[in-house]
């Protein structure tokens, strides 16, 4: 045994020296070097690495983001193992590949190879963020004769395809401004008003969709003729016509968020900039109630007018509203030149694809300042109830395409005005039973018939005040 452990260590010794010899005469470096050589010749394949985080946490790399949902979508059925993370509502599961899986991918015939790994992380940054001790990491492999094709257009091909199903799958934002900060707080939009579910005339909703679908796609088209890539939309009706439902509805076409601009809680127009500025591309920024929003209708008006400016100063009562109107007060100082200039101006100069819609009950009160073409790009009309509208919400409400009853209703929408919304409000069930759509339907004639003899009535009244004011002129 003595023996035995003798000679190993003899042999040992012998190696040990061996290998010193060897890397006196042969260092590392260089045999490195010369096996990388060897594997190049023997190896014609190519390894690009896509890290985790390029910059240090907490910056995600948008690439690898990309890369992640990109083989989520297309290559996970190919991994043995998969982890799940929770998306949109914290109520369906997201699938990625797990680490040290391969998925192979192909693009224009080519075969190329993506492996998931982790390593452990070296450096300590000085933020306070704490650095995770793994750094996740894709690695794709291909032929080196494809290098031109993964670089100009399967790279660009797996970035714009993660991006657009991201898009489509992720929440979207509803924000809106509070009157504390110049910023935007927001919860989950989850509007479920489509185009489909819209109650409006066939034409008139099909060119809306047009519109909205060719701005979308238009980005060549804006920079070609050198316009910024923004298209501003006044919806314009009676309340209860569908205008805010029309634009949850454009927001669900396009994938955008929203965002809702009260301006009675913007101070001044640098508060305005400010929350303007941070509104980023794929937006609709909404201005609901621009009548009713600030005096914009007057703000114009009166600076034209310095003759009625003039009798205000003299005026103590309209004097003092004005002094409440002061840098001191709390009012908005919010002006229409603000407004417009910045929609023209420094906005338009950002990243584009954005939509700003305004709504109103009264367009005869806007300042034509405000609603000009190239302003506001596109001017919808959201009106009374026609059948075609009727039928849509029947269909919604009801699941019905006809019904006994139809006739009399188109015959009545025709003779009074109704809102979308009041005849929604007929259409709810209380049960799925036919009877019940029945029910529905002639509660809905009633509330017709006697919208009609109202407005008859109206009428009336209307003609006999008209007739009196006559007599007293005369
Ligand atoms: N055109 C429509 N299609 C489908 N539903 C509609 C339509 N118009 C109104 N409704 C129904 O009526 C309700 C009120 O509509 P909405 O809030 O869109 O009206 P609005 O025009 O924005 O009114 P307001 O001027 O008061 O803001 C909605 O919740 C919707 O259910
Ligand atoms: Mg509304």
């Amino acid at each position: 045994m003595r023996e035995t452990l003798g000679n190993l260590g003899s042999v040992m010794a012998t190696l040990m020296f061996i290998w010193a010899m060897f890397r006196q005469y042969f260092p590392y470096k260089h045999i490195q070097k010369y096996s990388h050589r060897l594997m190049k010749f023997f190896y014609p394949y190519i390894q690009i690495t896509f890290d985790e985080y390029s910059r240090g946490p907490p910056m995600r790399n948008e690439f690898y983001t990309a890369i992640e949902t990109y083989l989520s979508s297309n290559t996970a059925d190919q991994a043995n193992r998969l982890r799940a993370k929770s998306a949109k509502n914290n109520q369906s599961l997201a699938l990625t590949i797990d680490d040290h899986e391969e998925v192979e991918d192909e693009f224009e015939g080519v075969k190329l190879w993506w492996a998931s790994g982790t390593i452990k992380a070296k450096t300590q940054t000085s933020s306070s963020y704490e650095q995770p001790n793994e750094k996740r990491y894709y690695r794709l492999t291909f032929h080196k004769k494809h290098l031109d094709l993964i670089n100009n257009e399967y790279l660009s091909h797996v970035l714009t395809e993660g991006e657009a199903i991201k898009a489509r799958t992720r929440r979207r934002k509803l924000y809106t401004n509070n009157n504390r900060w110049p910023t935007w707080s927001h919860v989950a939009f989850d509007h479920p008003a489509t185009f489909q579910t819209l109650a409006m005339e066939a034409d008139k909703k099909r060119e809306v969709i047009e519109d909205l679908v060719s701005f979308s796609q238009a980005k060549d088209f804006y920079a070609r003729v050198g316009k910024a890539w923004k298209r501003g939309y006044l919806l314009y009706g009676p309340p209860g016509t569908g205008k805010s439902t029309m634009i949850a509805a454009m927001a669900n076409l396009l994938l955008y968020d929203v965002y809702d601009l009260e301006l009675t809680a913007v101070r001044d127009n640098t508060e305005l900039r400010k929350l303007l500025m941070q509104i980023p591309s794929k937006s609709i920024t909404v201005i609901e109630d621009i009548d009713c929003s600030l005096d914009f209708t007057g703000q114009r008006k009166k600076m034209k007018e310095n003759k009625a400016a003039e009798e205000e100063e003299k005026d103590p009562i309209k004097k003092q509203a004005k002094v409440g109107d002061s840098d001191e007060g709390k009012t908005s100082k919010v002006t229409l030149s603000g407004l417009l200039n910045f929609i023209d101006g420094l906005w338009s100069a950002s990243e584009g694809e954005r939509l700003i819609v305004f709504t109103t009950n009264f367009m005869e009160k806007l300042d034509p300042a405000l609603i000009r073409r190239g302003r506001m790009d596109k001017h919808i009309e959201l009106s009374y109830c026609s059948f075609e509208s009727f039928k849509v919400l029947a269909k919604n409400y009801l699941e019905l395409d006809s019904h006994h009853l139809f006739d009399t209703i188109e015959r009545l929408l025709g003779e009074s005005r109704v809102t979308p919304a009041d005849v929604a409000e007929h259409l709810m069930r209380k049960n799925t039973s036919v009877a019940d759509a029945e029910t529905s339907l002639k509660s809905l004639v009633q509330a017709l018939v006697m919208a009609k003899e109202e407005a008859l009535l109206k009428a009336k009244e209307e003609g006999k005040e008209k007739e009196s004011s006559a007599r007293e002129e005369d």
